[in-house]
């Protein structure tokens, strides 16, 4: 277990344990280059699947292939709702990760809701809770049906968590439904645009249609995970679409209520790192707990002459994200407390 995955690398004391994949907003259609809403930064619809093949063929070379990947949302654009092609676009980037030798983790984005519905996507290839972990004798760690979570063990003592960061939404649902209607309350009350993607004039201006939140029912399930993971001396990773650290985000590309879900993790020390994506240019902040936010760099605006993936190799002590391309290498020291 002790062998450096690479020899690049300085030599220290600590012991490699095992590595991970990360990529995120890959966005893909069959479609001609165009810009982002403020019309600042390109985006490569169609050379988005490209990266992702590219970002495959490097995972499975490496010396020591990651154990998993975590594709953090937005897998295909929301232009292919527009163009009817939600499903051929789906099985190009689905056969894609076909040729990955491990399991990917998906987590859902703003964009799975443009092209699918919830319970689409409950039924499609994008729902990886197979792969969760169950523990035995702790009913309250199993998430509810009610959102997209779960938790699994990729190596003995540490534990990741994917997040729904839409289970707060009015994205993907039946507006008929009382849970359409809760949210729109939600968003309405924070945002008095009638444009609900529009930030503007807001005090929180995460509180866009584009964004979404955790439910208190989903919160309390994250917050019973890491009250296990404390008490068995586990390390945890999370995972989720839409960042919660601002100092890591823009202000409108934050989770309604992330200051909930910012409280939950604070009040365990078991956390190490909060892996987003969502806002396309990356942001990186260790906040005062000692939790490392990631939001990773956003495929769909990656130049097709560069790239946007990591590694994440696991130390004794820390963990080291070695970028590609437009993703810089990030150190992600343990708190004290978990060493
Ligand atoms: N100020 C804005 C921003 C966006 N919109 C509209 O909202 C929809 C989603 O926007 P889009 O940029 O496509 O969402 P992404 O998830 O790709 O990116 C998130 C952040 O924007 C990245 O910085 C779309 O319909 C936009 O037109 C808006 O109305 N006002």
């Amino acid at each position: 277990m002790a062998e450096e995955p690479d020899p690049e690398a300085p030599r220290d004391s600590s012991e490699w344990l095992f590595s991970f994949g990360v990529i995120a907003d890959i966005q893909y259609a069959d479609l001609e280059d165009g810009y982002n809403f403020q019309r600042n930064r390109r985006r490569y619809y169609r050379h988005s699947l490209r990266h992702l093949q590219s970002a495959i063929e490097e995972w499975n070379k490496e010396g020591i292939v990651p154990c998993c990947v975590l594709q953090l949302g937005d897998v295909i654009d929301g232009y292919n709702a527009q163009c009817k092609t939600s499903e051929k676009s789906l099985e190009l980037v689905m056969d894609a990760f076909q040729l990955l030798q491990v399991p990917v983790h998906h987590t859902w984005g703003n964009h799975e809701f443009y092209n699918f519905s919830r319970d689409y996507l409950t039924n499609s290839k994008l729902n990886t809770k197979f792969l969760e972990d169950r523990i035995i004798h702790h009913p309250e760690t199993v998430p509810s049906e009610n959102y997209y979570a779960y938790h699994f063990v990729p190596f003995p003592e540490f534990r990741f968590i994917l997040l729904d960061a839409y289970d707060l939404s009015i994205l993907g649902i039946d507006q008929s439904s009382p849970r359409y209607q809760q949210c729109l309350k939600i968003l309405k009350e924070h945002n008095p645009n009638a444009e609900l993607n529009s930030p503007q004039g807001l005090c929180e201006p995460q509180f866009v249609q584009f964004n979404g939140g955790f439910s208190q029912d989903q919160l309390n399930w994250l917050n019973d995970v890491l009250k296990f993971s404390d008490t068995n001396q586990e390390k945890v990773v999370i995972v989720s679409h839409i960042p919660i650290y601002p100092e890591a985000s823009d202000s409108v590309c934050l989770a309604w209520n992330y200051r909930e879900a910012l409280e939950v993790i604070w009040s365990h020390k078991c956390v190490v790192c909060f892996l987003a994506g969502h806002t396309h240019d990356g942001g990186y902040s260790e906040d005062p707990s000692g939790v490392h936010h990631v939001d990773l760099e956003g495929v769909i605006e990656t130049a097709p002459d560069s790239q946007a993936f990591g590694t994440v190799h696991v130390y004794s002590d820390k963990m080291v994200l070695k970028g590609r391309g437009r993703v810089p290498d990030r150190i992600m020291n343990y708190k004290k407390e978990l060493l």
